[in-house]
């Protein structure tokens, strides 16, 4: 069942400024300094949120009407503003596990991206309590995509399409200013209504600059790029990129088609099904399709392989997903589009 895992922890280091391409990990030095401005426009906001936190507790100010979820880091509640009565989502991440570094940073990369309509709207409250910090962002009362997953069937083709083309954009919009997501899983996908029309995307935890050099310091997850697997080409670690998004969303897109995930992690020697995915991305021939792509149209396997090149800099950028939009995606359609076309005529 696609979700449920976690990606690696950083290793972080300063990027390189060395002028070689070979030297920086190979990062051009455009994109290098676009991270680099990325790093410098995040620290300044964070300066100036540091000094406009709310010091109080949560409940002094707002009511909690109920759970909206839990994640690793932190727990998102339902509550209201005490005076106003105004619904709102609060992320409560516990003083003990976040440092006040930590919070700002995730604080501030949620408000200088919400304004995308496929990202989560974050207002600028950002509250500290004597064991925890807060911020506030738009409520989304429908659940996480983990939820609308059939396992073994996946979504209807027509909210797959949506979805791609919606966190398409907003990865597009994460990428044009200089950072990398790098959190992309069903649970970080929120749906604004039960015919799966509109989706958002949360959790700013793991976004980093361009170039922000990084190790894989856990197991890798499906949805883990090959190259963090790899030996990283400098001491400390891969110079991220925008390519990683790519890979997590070609494995996205494949578990919302399926129901299943393409592999365990993408390392041929230790995983069957990613070793059949590779000689089938290099021969191209019919005959070496893996079982699990069957059902796959073949505007979904151009979209997918790109998406899923195992060189980053091959692979396809996020919005090669436009191209194929217009047409079918699984070579059959069963239950699951009937069951996809109530809903949305429900949902009008
Ligand atoms: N604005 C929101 N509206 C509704 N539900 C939300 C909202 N933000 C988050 N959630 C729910 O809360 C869950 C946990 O939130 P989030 O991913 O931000 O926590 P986390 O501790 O950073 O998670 P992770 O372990 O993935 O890093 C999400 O999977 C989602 O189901």
């Amino acid at each position: 069942m696609p979700g449920k895992q976690s990606e690696e922890g950083p290793a972080e280091a300063g990027a390189s400024e060395d002028s070689e391409e070979e030297g920086l990990g190979g990062l051009t030095l455009e994109e290098l300094q676009q991270g680099q401005e990325a790093a410098r426009a995040l620290e300044d906001m964070m300066t100036l949120s540091a000094q406009t936190l709310v010091r109080a507790e949560v409940d002094e100010l707002y009511e909690e009407v109920r759970p909206l979820g839990q994640g690793c880091y932190g727990r998102v509640l339902l509550v209201t503003h005490r005076q106003k009565g105004t619904p709102l989502a609060l992320k409560q991440l516990p003083k003990p596990r976040t440092s006040l570094r930590g919070f700002l940073y995730e604080f501030c990369v949620g408000l200088s991206l919400g304004a995308h309509s496929a990202i989560v709207t974050a207002y600028g409250i950002g509250i500290e309590s004597a064991h925890s910090y807060s911020f506030l962002t738009e409520p989304v009362l429908h659940g996480d995509l983990m939820a609308f997953i059939q396992p073994k069937v996946g979504l209807p083709q027509p909210a797959v399409h949506r979805c791609a083309a919606q966190l398409a954009s907003a990865l597009e919009y994460i990428h044009a200013r200089g950072l990398v997501y790098r959190d992309l899983k069903p649970e970080n996908v929120l749906v604004c209504d039960p015919a799966c029309r509109r989706f958002k995307l949360t959790d700013f935890g793991h976004t980093r600059p361009r170039g922000t050099l990084l190790r894989l310091a856990g197991p890798p997850i499906p949805y883990t790029a090959p190259e963090l697997c790899a030996p990283p080409p400098l001491p400390e670690g891969l110079p991220i990129q925008p390519a990683l998004d790519a890979w997590a969303l070609g494995v996205l897109l494949f578990c919302l088609l399926t129901g299943y995930f393409p592999w365990d992690r993408p390392l041929a020697e230790a995983d069957p099904f990613y070793e059949d995915f590779l000689i089938w991305q290099a021969s191209g021939q019919p005959r070496d399709r893996p079982q699990p792509w069957f059902g796959l149209a073949a505007a979904a396997d151009a979209l997918l392989r790109g998406l899923l090149d195992p060189h980053p800099r091959r692979r396809s950028a996020v919005i090669a997903i436009r191209e194929h939009l217009g047409r079918p995606w699984r070579q059959r359609e069963g239950e699951a589009e009937a069951v996809g076309a109530v809903e949305e005529e429900a949902g009008q």
